[in-house]
C-alpha cells in the first residue's frame, strides 16, 4: 500500500496539426490500476503515450519521482502500446527473451504470470489473440517496472479472454502503478482503484472510483461514463476547483487532478 506518486503529468498538451488532443491534463499516479476511459477520440491513446514516453507533449512535462522510463538499464516504464509489433516468426519465449536482452526481467516467469507458461514454444503467428494480448502484456510487465502503461489490452476479445487479461493487468498493481485504456467499463468496474474519464481531450472527472460514484450518485462507471463522459453533468464548462485536492467532485475540467495512493483496497 502506498500513497507515493510514480508518474505525473503536469499541464500536459498534445497538438497534432494545430489541434489539441490533449490540452492541459495533469494527473498523477501511484500503485494501483488506474484506468483510463472516454469516448473514441477524446485522447487516451495520446495520453497513455505520452505517460509512457513514446509520446513527446508539444506543453508540458511528464515526470517519475522515482527514476523513468529508464533509469540506467532499469526498466521503470512498461508499455504495450495499441498496436504490438511483434514478430509472427519467433515463439513466445523468443519473443520475451527478445525484450528481456533489452529491458532485463525473466521471459519464463512473464510468461507464467499471465497464465501461457503452456505456449511458450508457440510462434506468435499460431497465437489467438488474447493470448498475443497476453503475451504483450507480459511484455510490458516484463522486468518488473514501476509504471506499466497499457492501452486497450482488452479490445477484439471474448469474455472469458477480456477477464483473463484484466486481471492478468491489475495484478501487476499490487506493487507497480497499473495505466489501463478500456472501453470494457464492466472489467473497469470490477477492477479499477481509480477512474479517468477523460472527454475531449480534457480531463472531466478523476479519482478513486468508489469516491467518484459516490460524488456522482451512481452504481457502477457505465453509469460514470453516462454522466461525464457523455456530458450530462455539466463537466465541461471550467468550474475551476480542483479534483482530489479540493476534497470535491473529481469533474469540470479540475486543473491538476491527483490519482494517486489508489491501493489502498
Ligand atoms: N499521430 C497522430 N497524428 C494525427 N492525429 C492523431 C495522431 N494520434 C492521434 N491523433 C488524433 O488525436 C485524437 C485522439 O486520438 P486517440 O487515439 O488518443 O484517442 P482515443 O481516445 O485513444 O481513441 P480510441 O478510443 O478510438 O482508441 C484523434 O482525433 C486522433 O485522430
Amino acid at each position: 500500500m502506498s500513497d507515493r506518486t510514480l508518474a505525473a503529468l503536469d499541464g500536459v498538451t498534445r497538438t497534432y496539426s494545430g489541434v489539441a488532443v490533449l490540452d492541459e491534463v495533469s494527473l498523477s499516479v501511484g500503485t494501483g490500476v488506474t484506468a483510463v476511459i472516454g469516448p473514441n477520440g477524446s485522447g487516451k491513446s495520446t495520453l497513455l503515450g505520452v505517460l509512457s514516453g513514446a509520446v513527446e507533449p508539444t506543453a508540458g512535462t511528464v515526470r517519475y519521482p522515482e527514476g523513468g522510463p529508464r533509469s540506467g538499464s532499469e526498466k521503470r516504464v512498461g508499455y504495450l502500446p495499441q498496436r504490438v509489433p511483434f514478430r509472427d516468426g519467433f515463439t513466445a519465449r523468443e519473443t520475451l527473451g527478445f525484450y528481456a536482452a533489452l529491458a532485463g526481467g525473466d521471459p519464463d516467469a512473464a510468461l507464467a504470470a499471465v497464465g501461457l507458461s503452456d505456449a511458450a514454444g508457440k510462434r506468435v503467428a499460431d497465437l489467438s489473440g488474447g493470448m498475443r494480448r497476453l503475451l504483450g502484456i507480459a511484455q510490458a510487465r516484463l522486468g518488473d517496472p514501476d509504471v506499466v502503461v497499457l492501452d486497450e489490452p482488452t479490445s477484439g476479445l471474448d469474455p472469458e479472454m477480456r477477464e483473463r487479461a484484466f486481471r492478468a493487468a491489475a495484478r501487476a498493481g499490487d506493487d507497480a502503478a497499473v495505466v489501463v485504456s478500456s472501453h470494457d467499463l464492466d472489467l473497469v468496474d470490477a477492477h479499477a482503484d481509480a477512474v479517468v474519464v477523460l472527454r475531449r481531450g480534457r480531463v472531466a472527472a478523476a479519482g478513486r472510483r468508489e469516491r467518484l460514484l459516490d460524488e456522482r450518485g451512481v452504481d457502477d462507471v457505465a453509469a460514470l461514463y453516462r454522466a461525464v463522459a457523455a456530458g450530462t453533468d455539466g463537466a465541461s464548462s471550467p468550474a475551476g476547483g480542483g479534483a482530489e485536492e479540493g476534497g470535491e467532485s473529481g469533474g469540470a475540467d479540475a486543473e491538476s487532478v491527483h490519482v494517486t495512493g489508489v491501493s489502498d483496497r
